[in-house]
């Protein structure tokens, strides 16, 4: 069986066949930086990072692409308020530029920490300015698009098909549009390609319509033809991304003449308390603070535990839960990777069974459009066995389960990188254990039995650990090495 995904634009589950054989190109909706990211901006990542690594696993060649947006993204997220990032530092007091970078880092960061593997390339708006003036440009040629004051917009009018992502229609999308004052446009409708940069606004290039910066819609578009080329396989996104975003990617795209996406998909929202995670209205939980108090990879355990195109409300309990369930797994494939290394050499035909139905079973649901939470209770329904037959498992069996493990629960879900493999004792564990040592030596010199004391004390010093004893109690510290 092959893979199969939900496409957006289809309504209906598809076999995926890329358009060059061998190669897969993914264009994914990145974050607007100007805040620290939310659980929100982790899901799509996480999601098409599992995306990404089935295909390699299969032996694609894979282009992944996720956009920064630095520039044009409005505080209404259409054509009005202010631009995002300006605004932000304007409150900072930073160049814009700063705070794009500033936040930039501050999303890379964390999915660096959730095991997302890096974009192939992670383009920036502010950095293909010449790309969207050109697209406008050609837009405007073929009279998809016209000039007002310095400002270029799209005329959906002339592009029929404009509504076929979200299903929306003209009519009904018309009726309810807000007209703004000083209408510059034909339509409520048309959307910005290129907008005059109003006296004091700080990001503006020089365009063929005087000084100005690009419209939200039009970066994605010229980026993803840019770098995955007429007709790539799968734009992604988040659903709030649907409309008018993507539908207006694809009307820029086509009425220039360009095959678009060819395959949309959209992962639905991360929700707290009933309501969409999000920065603009405040209601997150930023993706430090989860960071710095969870183990990273059990958060990313628990954005997969339900699928990408269900909600997802998030809860502490919630969190914790999932805590236990990937400590679980964690202990397993520890415990297995412990095991190999006595065991006696051979195979346990019976293991070796339940992991044929465990590959088989982990496979059919991340094909059958990304089921993660059906992968995960594959490897749920394998722990019994597993346990039961570990204890006098054979070598080879006891190899190829580890990499199993390895396969498919780093491979291709990404929660078992090196770093959680090794058992290392780290700060504040080494801390509290030196602390315990010299409680026990004090307790030892108040019944007197002094050699143990000196024992202890003689002990740490081997170690490097140097013991003085105060007035205000024993203190230690590290030998200088
Ligand atoms: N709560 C959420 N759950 C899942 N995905 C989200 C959530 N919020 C944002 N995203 C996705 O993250 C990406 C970046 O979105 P963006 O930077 O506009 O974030 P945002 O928090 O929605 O911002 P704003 O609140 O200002 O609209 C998009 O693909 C968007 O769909
Ligand atoms: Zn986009």
């Amino acid at each position: 069986m092959g893979l199969v995904l939900y496409d957006t634009l289809q309504r209906a589950k598809v076999d995926f066949v890329p358009a060059t054989p061998g190669h897969v190109g993914i264009y994914a909706c990145g974050p607007t930086v100007y805040a620290d990211p939310h659980l929100g901006h982790a899901r799509g990542p996480v999601v098409y990072d599992v995306l990404r690594r089935y295909f390699l696993h299969r032996g694609y060649k894979v282009r992944f692409i996720s956009n920064i947006t630095d520039v044009g993204h409005l505080t209404d997220d259409a054509d009005g308020g202010e631009d995002k990032i300006e605004r932000r530092a304007k409150l900072e007091r930073l160049e814009p530029m700063e705070v794009a970078e500033k936040y930039t880092w501050s999303y890379f960061d964390a999915m660096a920490a959730l095991n997302v593997l890096r974009p192939s390339i992670a383009p920036r708006a502010s950095g293909h300015i010449p790309e969207q003036i050109e697209l406008a440009e050609r837009l405007l040629k073929l009279g998809f698009a016209y000039e007002r004051k310095g400002s270029v917009y799209f005329r959906v009018r002339a592009f029929p098909e404009y509504g076929k992502l979200s299903g929306k229609r003209l009519e009904e999308l018309r009726a309810g549009a807000r007209v703004e004052v000083r209408e510059e446009k034909e339509d409520p409708l048309d959307f910005a390609l290129w907008k005059a940069a109003e006296p004091g606004h700080l990001m503006r290039w020089r365009s063929p319509w005087g000084e100005g910066y690009p419209g939200w819609h039009i970066e994605c578009t010229a980026m993803s033809l840019k770098y995955l080329g007429e007709g790539f396989d799968i734009h992604a996104g988040g659903i709030d991304l649907q409309f008018p975003h993507h539908e207006c990617e694809i009307a820029q795209a086509e009425a220039a003449g360009y095959r678009f996406a060819r395959h949309w998909l959209h992962h639905n929202h991360v929700l707290l308390e009933g309501e969409k995670m999000a920065k603009s209205t405040g209601r997150l939980v930023l993706l430090h603070d989860l960071l710095r108090a969870h183990e990273p990879m059990a958060l990313r355990f628990y954005l997969l535990q339900t699928h990408y195109r269900s909600p997802m409300d998030f809860t502490f309990t919630g969190l914790e839960a999932a805590k236990r369930g990937y400590a679980r797994l964690l202990q397993a494939y520890r415990e297995v990777r412990e095991k190999r290394r006595t065991a006696a050499p051979g195979t346990t035909p019976e293991l070796e069974r339940a992991l044929d139905a465990l590959e088989r079973d982990f496979l059919a649901a991340i094909e059958d459009d990304l089921g993660t939470p059906e992968a995960l209770a594959a490897l749920f329904a394998f722990l019994p066995e597993l346990h039961k037959l570990l204890p006098e498992a054979k070598g080879d069996t006891l190899e190829r389960t580890a990499q199993v493990f390895h396969t498919l629960g780093e491979g291709l879900l990404g929660l078992f990188p090196e770093r959680v493999l090794e058992e290392k004792v780290s700060g504040p564990l080494l801390e509290g254990l030196i602390a315990l040592l010299l409680e026990l030596r004090e307790e030892a010199r108040r019944a007197k039995d002094y050699a143990k004391g000196d024992l202890i004390r003689e002990r740490l010093k081997a170690l490097g650990v140097v013991v003085e004893d105060t007035k205000e109690g024993p203190r230690w510290r590290l030998e200088a090495s």
